[in-house]
């Protein structure tokens, strides 16, 4: 019998699981990818006059957020050597590293972008792509798994004036580097992590810089160190999923006003930390107390001489760029929408969140459409590469039959609407939220069909009590130092470890 033919769009984090994942499963995987290397978004591009929007961006001082033993996949350690927070520039390389061992990149077309993806009466699905200066051409897949990411199509605000404004005007999807700003009077909108990195870099040569937050108060603001250790490295299951939301609130803040510091007057955080994606910058405060960096709240309009006013009556003159770091849309355009996300839903939703909603069962499938699925289309609060693995596997497991196939259709609608009920409890409505997912929840979620969710026994046996007790009851390293005399890992780095014991290979056939 012939191989099943799997097209995996995208060859970044996502999509490089998927096709090691592919062949671990005996199924033939051909990944289109619209640039010419791997690693997507963490690759740095420079932004030219014929590069207007590429495909693949990062500005060139970005460091990841979360820590290296979070930001792994299960069977392919981070050196050791490497930095706790790695430089895009490691993250791309660890990217190579992995393609060159599992043997990925024949896999792979390059600078081949899919214009359209189209589900055919047998339930395969028909590909239209094209290759850099070859015609336009087909093919036929028995599955599609859509690895194209979130952080692609910028979202730009609406201000009065920003037609006429004379100032230079670019979203956060086109910043580089700092230079271009030296001496300049420069505006960042937003206060996400993407606004929270240029105003902070931008502060050290630019020679005013605003950061505009359009709900008029800051975040509480996490540092990446905490006793020495990356924060994550204090996520476990117990925090997450077992602690009170309102103690771990009272100990997320504890630990933003010990660490990055106090805001000023007038800006403390209104919301609770967990109600909001988290938003790291240690020294974020430290600009703000050199005058180089001011709050102002949401705009009103930009003028055409160059001047921004304010929701609050307060007025800045001579601003010679504004920089919108207002986040990212989340668009197929090789895909229909209704396939994303189902029309007849969208009514329920408040209109900012409805730009952005997506309606998948599992994070991964839409109801209607067979033999589809978007692998890492969920923002987590941790590094998605873990859970792309673990998602990657489900589908190709899912493919050969190994674990159940979906409910009826509308068991599926009921999923996903529990899903949005519960993060539209815990996050305020932004577009940023509709697909936020959490660490663990997300990887046990899906571990527990595949059958490698870390059962006492199974980790008993293959680890030893220490293991089981932090994999199990999620207790921070300093009591287990003191329980079980011996140092060890974080719970995140040993969680992703142990789901590796059962590679698709292992799991239990049905
Ligand atoms: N070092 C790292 O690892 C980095 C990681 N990232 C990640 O990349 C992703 C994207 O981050 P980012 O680019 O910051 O985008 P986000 O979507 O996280 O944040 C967007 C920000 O813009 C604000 N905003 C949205 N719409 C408007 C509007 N119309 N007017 C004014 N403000 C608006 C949002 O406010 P509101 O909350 O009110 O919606 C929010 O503060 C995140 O997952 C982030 O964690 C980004 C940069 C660096």
């Amino acid at each position: 019998m012939s191989k099943p033919r799997v097209a995996i769009i995208g060859a970044g984090a996502s999509g490089l699981t998927s096709i090691k994942q592919c062949i671990a499963d005996n199924i033939e995987p051909v990944c289109f990818e619209a640039s010419s290397t791997t690693a997507g978004l963490w690759r740095f591009t420079e932004v030219t006059e014929d590069n207007k929007d590429p495909h693949s961006s990062i500005y060139k001082s970005v460091i990841i957020n979360t820590s290296k033993e979070m930001s792994t996949f299960s069977d392919f350690p981070i050196p050791p050597d490497w930095p706790y927070y790695m430089h895009n520039k490691f993250v791309a390389k660890y990217f190579d590293m992995y393609a060159e061992r599992f043997q990925l990149i024949p896999h792979i077309k390059f600078n081949t972008t899919v214009l359209n993806a189209s589900i055919l009466p047998d339930k395969r699905w028909k590909v239209r792509y094209v290759t850099k200066g070859e015609e336009e051409t087909e093919s036929v897949f028995d599955y599609v798994m859509v690895c194209t990411g979130h952080h692609r199509y910028p979202r730009m605000p609406k201000y009065k004036g920003m037609e006429q404004f004379k100032g230079n005007q670019i979203h956060s999807h086109f910043y580089r580097e700092p230079t271009n700003y030296k001496d300049k009077r420069v505006v960042v909108v937003g206060c996400g992590n993407s606004a929270m990195d240029i105003s902070v870099e931008l502060s050290e040569v630019a020679s005013q810089v605003y950061i505009c937050v359009r709900r008029g108060t800051l975040p509480w603001i996490l540092p990446r160190l905490a006793k020495g250790k990356p924060v994550d490295h204090f996520g476990s299951r117990f925090f997450v999923n077992w602690l009170p939301r309102f103690i771990q609130n009272y100990m997320t803040k504890t630990m933003s006003k010990t660490i990055v510091g106090l805001p000023p007057a007038g800006l403390e955080p209104k919301i609770e930390p967990s109600s909001c994606h988290p938003t790291m910058k240690t020294n974020f405060y430290e600009r703000i107390s050199t005058g180089t960096l001011i709050v102002k709240p949401n705009i009103t309009q930009l003028n055409e001489d160059g001047s921004i006013e304010f929701v609050d009556g307060t007025k800045i003159e001579d601003i010679d760029a504004v920089i919108y770091a207002t986040g990212y849309q989340i668009e197929f355009p090789f895909l229909d929408r209704e396939i994303v996300c189902d029309k007849e839903v969208l009514e329920e939703f408040e209109e900012e969140y409805r730009e952005n909603l997506v309606w998948l069962y599992k994070r991964m499938f839409p109801p209607k459409y067979p033999n589809i699925a978007f692998i890492g289309l969920v923002q987590l609060i941790g590094a998605i590469f873990p859970l792309s693995e673990m998602q990657a596997r489900y589908v190709t497991s899912l493919i050969n039959g190994y674990v159940p196939s979906h409910p009826p259709i509308p068991e599926m609608h009921k999923e996903i609407r529990k899903r949005q009920e519960f993060l539209q409890k815990i996050f305020y409505n932004a577009a940023r939220h509709t697909i936020e997912g959490f660490f663990f929840s997300e990887l046990d979620y899906l571990a527990k069909d595949l059958g490698c969710y870390p059962y006492p026994l199974q980790i008993i046996r293959r680890f030893g009590l220490s293991l089981y007790w932090k994999i199990l009851f999620g207790i921070p390293n300093s009591i287990q130092y003191r329980l079980l005399g011996r140092q060890s890992w974080d719970g995140a780095a040993d969680a992703i470890r142990v789901y590796n014991d059962c590679e698709p290979s292992k799991i239990k056939r049905s």
